[in-house]
């Protein structure tokens, strides 16, 4: 199917900020009906890229059944005036690069735009928070996806995985009630969009989630589900031991048990899978552990709780990073 997405026009109001592998799948998703006649009612979405300059790409987005669609997006520079118009921005870069992508644009967004960060891990959102204080038009929304989608090439993905989208407010002006609407279509595949207040409790457990199979995967060099290994267990009740602790402090209140039998559940329900952990070493990328086990280091040494587990998770993961 091909659908012709208009030039860049007032209408555009909603962009992503990474035009990477998910960038581009909450891009597609946002912007394919199904229906060409319907497409044309969505084609208020745009990307920011790192190009100086704004540019129109054809796009290719290999669907789960295989089907490819052609689009042609527009990919904004970071300074297009035409940021003054976006009033719904979805964060897709990866956690290390929240801050540089996103401190820059916040005085060039339109004043009531939210700003939703969607990356694997913790930490960004305090300094991101921090920043939005002084825009108090602006609000902030913190989500996490168990979608997936691979780049076949830098503008061609596959939708490779399936799952739940959370989102929830965090801070400043909420979402309005239009731009949730907006984001149903994220939801149109029947993969659930699910909203949550308090937002960070579903963020804690997907960290516990990243924080076993991540690192873990990646030291061993195995698939996910290889960690259903009895060797594996003492280790895996350490970090959720520790992350219960830690979160505890921050406020938030886990259960040790439930939160084991769900990393469990993922193990087993990606259990050919290869973690991006574990493909970022492989392919020498930098991968996310500071904002995972090291969010939860960073965070165990403002309440001057020893976490070791997670703190040694953290040092060989970097070790094994640096060939
Ligand atoms: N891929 C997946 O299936 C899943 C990923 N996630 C999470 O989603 C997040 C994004 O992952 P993914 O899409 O795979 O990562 P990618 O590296 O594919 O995408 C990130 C994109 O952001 C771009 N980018 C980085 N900094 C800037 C900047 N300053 N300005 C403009 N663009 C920038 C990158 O460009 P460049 O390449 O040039 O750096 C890249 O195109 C991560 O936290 C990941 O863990 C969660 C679930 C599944
Ligand atoms: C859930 C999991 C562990 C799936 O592989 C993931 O999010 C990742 O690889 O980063």
């Amino acid at each position: 199917m091909i659908v012709t997405a208009k030039p860049l026009t007032a209408h555009a109001n909603i962009a992503i900020l990474g035009a990477g592998a998910i960038g581009q799948l909450m891009y597609h998703k946002l912007c394919l009906t199904g229906q060409a006649v319907q497409a044309e009612q969505f084609n208020d979405v745009v990307l920011i890229g790192r190009q100086p300059i704004t540019q129109q790409h054809k796009l290719q987005f290999t669907d789960h059944s295989g089907q490819t669609h052609h689009t042609t997006a527009t990919i904004l520079s970071s300074d297009d005036t035409h940021l003054a118009n976006i009033n719904l921005l979805i964060v897709c870069v990866k956690a290390y690069q929240v801050e540089n992508a996103l401190l820059p644009l916040l005085s060039k967004l339109a004043p009531n735009c939210h700003v939703v960060l969607l990356h694997n891990g913790l930490g960004p959102h305090l300094a991101v928070s921090e920043a939005l204080e002084h825009y108090p038009a602006l609000g902030l929304s913190l989500g996490t996806t168990s979608q997936a989608a691979l780049k076949i090439s830098q503008w061609h993905i596959k939708h490779t995985g399936f799952g739940v989208t959370q989102l929830g407010h965090y801070c400043g002006t909420p979402l309005s009630t239009e731009l949730k609407h907006r984001l149903q279509a994220l939801h149109r595949d029947n993969q659930p969009l699910e909203w949550y207040q308090p937002v960070l409790p579903i963020l804690w457990q997907k960290l516990a989630i990243n924080a076993v199979i991540n690192p873990l995967s990646a030291l061993n060099k195995c698939a996910n589900g290889q960690l259903a290994a009895e060797e594996y267990q003492p280790q895996i009740t350490a970090i959720i031991d520790e992350l219960v602790d830690v979160a505890k402090c921050d406020g938030i209140e886990l259960d040790p048990a439930q939160l084991l039998n769900r990393v469990k559940q993922v193990i087993a329900l990606t259990s050919a899978n290869f973690s991006s952990m574990y493909q970022d070493v492989t392919h020498h990328r930098v991968t996310e552990i500071d904002y995972i086990n090291g969010y939860i280091c960073q965070q165990a040494r403002r309440y001057n709780l020893a976490v070791p587990t997670n703190q040694s998770l953290v040092v060989k993961v970097a070790a094994l990073s640096q060939y």
